[in-house]
């Protein structure tokens, strides 16, 4: 599984990305690892429209989900194919380093983790996005959504580069355009439609995690 769709001139959609999250959810409200792996690219390639100063940014979201492309696509795979599958495989064959690390480093558990984490960030924003007014600043809805999530995992050094990066983003009307979602409006009943969904995919993860004693892979 190549990541093809790379193209710089290629047109998006950022409803098109999120309803990728929509579909992650089988009718037993499992989590489809391709689909939310694939609702990750999105985002970065996202983000990577926004400027390079988000490319140590992507870098590492980039090989978290190669790490995830790897599992599936590796002799294991059909195991990965949702996160309650992945969540059983890997702890009956004791594959996930609990405690402290040790001799898995890149567990599909310790990597989904990871992006689990963002995903919550990503709530967060986009729901101060979606109840901004017209004069909010971006850098400040990003990084307020950061340090409610993402900011207690990472170290100081990262917390301060985060902080540099979320400053060079563009404001929210540029912001919306580049969503190439349509008017304001349009991006905010969007946005309305998309988070619940999120919030689901995030809410089952969680609590599986949880059940599990998961949510501090080291
Ligand atoms: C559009 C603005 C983008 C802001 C992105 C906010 C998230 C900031 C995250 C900063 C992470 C810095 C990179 C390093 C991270 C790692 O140290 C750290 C720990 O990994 P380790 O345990 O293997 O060492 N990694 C992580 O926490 C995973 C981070 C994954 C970040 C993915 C971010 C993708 C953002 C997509 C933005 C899309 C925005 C769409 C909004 C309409």
């Amino acid at each position: 599984m190549a990541d093809t769709a790379m193209s710089v001139d290629e047109k998006f959609c950022l409803s098109e990305v999120l309803d990728t999250f929509k579909s992650c959810l089988t009718e037993n409200k499992e989590v489809i690892i391709d689909k939310y792996v694939a609702g990750w690219r999105g985002l970065v390639r996202f983000m990577n429209s926004l400027g390079s100063i988000f490319s140590f940014i992507s870098k590492d979201a980039v090989s978290k989900i190669q790490i995830m492309v790897n599992l599936r696509n590796g002799e294991n795979g059909e195991q990965y194919f949702t996160i309650q599958s992945m969540v059983k495989y890997e702890l009956d064959n004791s594959l996930v380093d609990i405690t402290k690390r040790g001799s898995h480093p890149e567990s599909g558990c310790r990597t989904l983790l990871r992006l689990h984490r963002a995903l919550r960030w990503l709530e967060l924003f986009l729901e101060r996005l979606r109840t901004s007014a017209e004069d909010s600043k971006t850098s400040v809805m990003c990084s307020e959504a950061y340090s409610e999530s993402l900011a207690q995992f990472h170290p100081w050094l990262i917390q301060k580069a985060a902080g540099m990066a979320f400053c060079a983003l563009p404001g929210r009307l540029t912001f919306f355009e580049v969503m190439n979602v349509g008017s304001p409006e349009q991006v905010v009943a969007m946005l309305g439609e998309a988070l619940p969904l999120i919030s689901e995919v995030y809410q089952i993860t969680e609590d599986l995690y949880a059940k599990h004693d998961l949510l501090g892979i080291p």
